[in-house]
């Protein structure tokens, strides 16, 4: 048993575990939410049980943290190591590493490169080297398994001297989730991953869809920030590159308000003008909302016309995996968009794509083509490579 804490920090929740990096199984899982909001608390599970702890009004990472170290000594584990999900390493990290001073400096530089995710991170390592000193912090990073696409996708149509000298280019994120449901889809369909074409869609709050081929991620559709690609719960994804010059003489918009809409005021909330979360939206849709109805449609238009064009990229395809929240859980969603893709001959069986929900994985295709739902375990990478990197640092 190799006990890990592993902590995901996001700008208004952090998500933590414990877990053990051999099994992959969590004693402990919650998500402290809405931090710097008036109604943050702490949900969390330990075995079956689940609870909600009050957090002080606007709290903050350390505070959060503070109250989660302390649920993790009441559980009398005795971790090894923690592992931090950060979010984007620039051209700086390809791999996990131990974090010390110098990779927080590093850290730093990549600020703009994740504005919604990698300050959080930094201030979630900084408050859990606090609450746990004496414990190694590795750092893994969403970019490293992109680390394999080819220079022509990962290059924009750009000057080229904006590559090489500010490093702007395509990295990709969801690494770790990407990574995780294509080893098991290579599990479940019975081949090594170097011998496995998929395509993988990472479908929570933040979306992404990778092109998978013998093994290893040859393309995807976040960019040089988590904003390019499909439509997210309220990021934009791909929109003209126009607009931000556009709004900005228009409308007089700053780049810090151009940002702000682009990721926080957009997808599928901004196109539904009332929520950014998918179950929220469906029930809105059945019961006669059309702006609900119209967000959901784009949503699955986008998704569709990305797999299709990653069906060029990967050569034959052995899958098409749906995972995170919403590809975990929304047989409508899975229905819709394979729907979109039935004259390429997919289709989805419909009571195997309802049993295929809440953790549960299945084949749910209807024809040849394998189409799996596979819960994704993006803390058991994250607790692997924190033992294996703590282990070397000894
Ligand atoms: N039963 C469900 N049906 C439809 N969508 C769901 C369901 N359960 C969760 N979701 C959606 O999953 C999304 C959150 O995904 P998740 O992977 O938990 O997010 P995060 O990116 O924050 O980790 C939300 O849009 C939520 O509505
Ligand atoms: C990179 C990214 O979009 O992450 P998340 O989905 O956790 O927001
Ligand atoms: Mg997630």
């Amino acid at each position: 048993m190799h006990q890990i804490i592993v902590l995901n920090c996001g700008s208004s929740s952090i998500k933590f575990a414990i877990m053990d990096a051999d099994s992959g199984e969590a004693s402990l899982t919650g998500v402290a939410e809405n931090l710097g909001n008036s109604d943050a608390r702490i949900k969390y599970k330990t075995g079956q049980q689940s609870e909600v702890m009050p957090l002080p009004e606007y709290a903050e990472h350390k505070l959060a943290l503070a109250s989660i170290q302390a649920l993790i000594s009441e559980q009398n584990s005795a971790p090894l190591a923690v592992g931090h999900r950060v979010v984007h390493g620039g051209e700086t990290f390809t791999q996990s590493v131990l974090i010390d001073d110098e990779v927080k400096h590093a850290l730093k530089a990549t600020f703009h490169m994740a504005p919604l995710h990698n300050p959080a991170a930094l201030q979630g390592i900084e408050s859990a080297q606090e609450a746990f000193p004496d414990l190694p912090h590795v750092a893994v990073f969403d970019t490293a398994f992109f680390q394999t696409m080819p220079k022509h996708a990962y290059l924009y149509a750009l000057p080229k001297a904006l590559y090489e000298e500010h490093g702007i280019r395509r990295y990709g994120f969801h690494g770790s989730s990407h990574y995780f449901v294509s080893h098991e889809a290579a599990r479940y369909l019975g081949k090594p991953i170097e011998q496995c074409n998929l395509i993988t869609a990472h479908l929570g709050n933040g979306c992404s869809i990778a092109a998978i081929r013998q093994g290893q991620a040859v393309d995807t559709s976040l960019g040089f920030t988590p904003l390019e690609g499909l439509v997210m719960g309220t990021r934009c994804g791909d929109i003209c590159p126009s607009l931000p010059g556009v709004l900005s003489e228009l409308l007089g918009y700053n780049t810090k308000r151009i940002s702000e809409m682009l990721n926080r005021e957009s997808g599928l909330l901004g196109i539904s003008g009332l929520s950014n979360d998918c179950r929220t939206l469906e029930e809105a849709a059945e019961s006669g909302n059309e702006d609900a109805a119209l967000a959901l449609h784009i949503f699955c238009y986008r998704l569709a016309k990305y797999i299709g064009s990653y069906m060029v990229v990967t050569g034959p395809l052995d899958a098409i995996v749906f995972t995170g929240g919403i590809g975990e859980n929304s047989s409508w969603i899975r229905e819709t968009v394979i729907g979109m893709l039935e004259h390429l001959g997919h289709k989805v069986d419909p009571e195997k794509n309802l049993a295929a929900r809440f953790g549960k994985a299945g084949n749910i295709a209807a024809t040849a083509l394998p189409i799996w739902v596979i819960p994704t375990n993006e803390e058991w990478v994250i607790a692997r490579d924190a033992l294996n990197i703590s282990k070397q640092s000894n």
